[in-house]
């Protein structure tokens, strides 16, 4: 019997979490045969509702769970953990930018990190999906100096699978013959979804789908503003498809890439393809056999590319100075 994989999940009674938990315990994320244990963690008002959470968990009878710890308290939380999923943050609500979001969430991320370097397991990785993602993961990893900078992530996975999802549609094909999608930057509107390398069948999706018009007037927007769109329509923000963004994820951070494909996800940028280093920047990326990552080299970045990706990277930048403004960082 396999050790448990310990994850931590923040804001794990909110309704991201009410659709991830379920799908770990389930053997989604690590795989049939992985046990895990799981450490909820919520702040204190939602402690109730988390309850409520652990007894449907333990009503499922899931075989491969093996602990839940729920909590309010953060060295207790991330006590001894391999993986972190910080959810937990106030959501954007119609209207607002995750720019505005900054200074509500940014303190949140400085006490967890703290926490994650203090308690958690030697191996550590850290996801984050709460927003603004890429600078609260920057907040985090700053507040947490003893990890090495490659176990920091943060999502960008769902814009990943919506520009997919989109291709798709476009080109009349099933959603497997779409890969090699790329989200360069920010998890944003700024986004650049890669269509130049993307590939439809095999072949590159410009050339499947023959229409630039559409690909930068109507694709690019409508990936970059899914997130508006959704919580336009559900009058909340996208949850069951961001946690199963969650999943593919760590899925793909944890298995070796399949040849010639890649995945969207936020790492410290060293400045790959001319971006500011530093950052927390989305980068076509592969898990190689031996499970480190690396950002896939020598894509072919055209005018129109590079000014999208800079676009969304100074964003980044401005964001990086907000919390150095407000001394977060
Ligand atoms: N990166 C992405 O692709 C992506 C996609 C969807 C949503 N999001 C973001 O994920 C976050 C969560 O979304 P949701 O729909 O689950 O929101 P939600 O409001 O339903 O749940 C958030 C939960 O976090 C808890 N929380 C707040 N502060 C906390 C703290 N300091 N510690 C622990 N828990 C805390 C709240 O009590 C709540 O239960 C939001 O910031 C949202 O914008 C990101
Ligand atoms: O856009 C949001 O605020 C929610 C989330 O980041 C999303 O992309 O659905």
């Amino acid at each position: 019997m396999k050790n448990p994989i310990r994850v931590a999940v923040t804001g794990a009674a909110g309704h991201i979490g009410y659709s991830l938990l379920f799908r770990i315990a389930s053997g989604a994320m690590f795989g049939p045969d992985q046990p895990v244990a799981l450490n909820l963690i919520e702040i204190e008002p939602a402690m109730k509702a988390l309850k409520g959470v652990c007894m449907e968990l333990d009503d499922c009878a899931f075989p491969l769970l093996k602990d839940i710890v729920a909590t309010s308290d953060l060295e207790e939380g991330f006590k001894d953990v391999n993986w972190a999923l910080l959810v937990g943050s106030v959501p954007r609500k119609a209207g607002m930018e995750r720019a505005d979001l900054l200074g509500i969430n940014g303190k949140i991320f400085v006490g967890q990190g703290k926490a994650i370097a203090a308690n958690a397991a030697p191996d550590v990785r850290v996801l984050v999906v709460g927003n603004p993602c890429n600078t609260n993961c920057l907040i985090a990893m700053k507040s947490a100096p003893e990890l090495p900078a490659n176990r920091w992530f943060a999502m960008t996975r769902l814009d990943e699978n919506r520009a997919k999802t989109q291709l798709a549609q476009k080109a009349g094909v099933d959603v497997t013959e779409v890969s090699n999608v790329a989200i360069w930057g920010n998890h944003s509107p700024t986004m650049f979804p890669d269509f130049y390398n993307a590939k439809i069948g095999g072949k590159a999706a410009n050339k499947v789908i023959a229409d630039e018009a559409w690909l930068k007037e109507t694709f690019v927007p409508t990936v970059g503003k899914r997130g508006a769109a959704i919580i336009e329509a559900r009058g909340a923000s996208s949850a069951a498809s961001a946690a199963n963004a969650v999943v593919d994820t760590v899925v793909s951070l944890t298995n070796p890439t399949a040849d010639g494909d890649w995945y969207s996800v936020c790492i410290p940028s060293q400045g790959e393809y001319g971006t500011e280093a530093g950052i927390m920047c989305s980068f076509p990326i592969r898990t190689k056999a031996d499970g480190s990552y690396e950002v896939v080299q020598g894509l072919e970045l055209n005018d129109y590319s590079k000014g999208m990706v800079q676009k969304s990277v100074d964003e980044l930048v401005g964001e990086r100075s907000t919390v150095q403004e407000l001394n977060i960082i």
